[in-house]
């Protein structure tokens, strides 16, 4: 793919435009030492993701998304090619409090409530910051993940859903302008996934940050993405880029849309073929 010809759709467009690369990974690879064995587990990753757009990784188990996503967030070296994040090496973007991360567990401090948890990432980056000014952008950012009147709770008394809401308000309150989601809701139950979607969506066209999202879902990936990197494995590398179409804004209507389903039947069968030649 080539990285300066990235696509790009606004919310509620379908014409792609050029735009810079907000993430770039040109010739990427990363070799893992196993027991003393040299393993590659991501090899000539190439993708460029443009500024304020919403991406997600799917591919079947152990192919490399997470690591990709790690790569991303300078917590994985490549070993050959190159990763920048706004133009810098991950590791700096991440110093420059360019990049916010949400996991599958939300892991939160179980001893600090709600709003102590949100703040906590910020008071830690910048110690001068006044107690005030912290509990503030938190109380803004549990707001704006639906979490208003629940700031003193503990985790204890929170639910799966509560909880990376949690997480997700303490990433935004770095005001990062990278998003990296490896499965945040991928502990969760049906009904709350689709809510936590629903609720993603709505940061991403409020904020416009880039985001990247880790998922096995189809649906997730195709609700909330402009784009779908399918990864393949044996190494991993980037089998498909799907652009999609589904009109912004998107809501649960959005399902029904023909486009949705397209690109649903059009993900399902490159999974299932990554999985066949996965086997092999
Ligand atoms: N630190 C590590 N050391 C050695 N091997 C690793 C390490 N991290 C990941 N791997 C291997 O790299 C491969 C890709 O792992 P990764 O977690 O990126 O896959 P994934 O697609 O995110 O998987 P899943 O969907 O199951 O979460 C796997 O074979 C895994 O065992």
């Amino acid at each position: 793919m080539n990285v300066a010809a990235a696509k790009t759709v606004q919310p509620g467009t379908a014409s792609p435009a050029a735009a810079p690369a907000h993430i770039a990974a040109r010739g990427l690879a990363v070799d893992f030492t196993v027991q003393g064995r040299r393993q590659r587990v991501l090899n000539d990753i190439n993708i460029a993701v443009p500024k304020g757009s919403f991406v997600s990784l799917i591919g079947p188990s152990g192919c490399g998304k997470s690591t990709l996503l790690k790569a991303m967030a300078g917590l994985v070296t490549p070993s050959e090619g190159e990763m920048r994040v706004a133009g810098l090496a991950p590791q700096e973007a991440v110093k420059a409090r360019l990049i916010g991360l949400v996991f599958q567990e939300a892991t939160l401090l179980p001893w600090k409530n709600a709003i102590e948890n949100a703040a906590f990432l910020l008071m830690t980056a910048d110690e001068k910051m006044k107690r005030s000014e912290a509990f503030d952008r938190a109380g803004k950012m549990l707001k704006m993940v639906g979490l208003e009147g629940s700031e003193k709770k503990m985790p204890s008394q929170l639910s799966g859903g509560m909880r990376q809401r949690v997480a997700i308000a303490r990433a935004l309150a770095l005001d990062p302008e990278v998003l990296l989601m490896d499965e945040p809701f991928g502990a969760l139950d049906a009904i709350t996934r689709e809510e936590m979607s629903e609720c993603l969506l709505d940061i991403w066209e409020r904020t416009n940050k880039t985001i990247v999202l880790v998922t096995h879902s189809i649906d997730e990936a195709v609700l909330l993405s402009r784009e779908v990197h399918v990864m393949g494995t044996g190494p991993a590398r980037i089998i498909e880029t799907l652009p999609i179409t589904v009109p912004h804004p998107r809501n649960e209507a959005s399902y029904a849309d023909p486009a949705f389903t397209a690109a649903e039947n059009r993900l399902r069968s490159l999974l299932i073929e990554s999985h066949r030649r996965g086997r092999k």
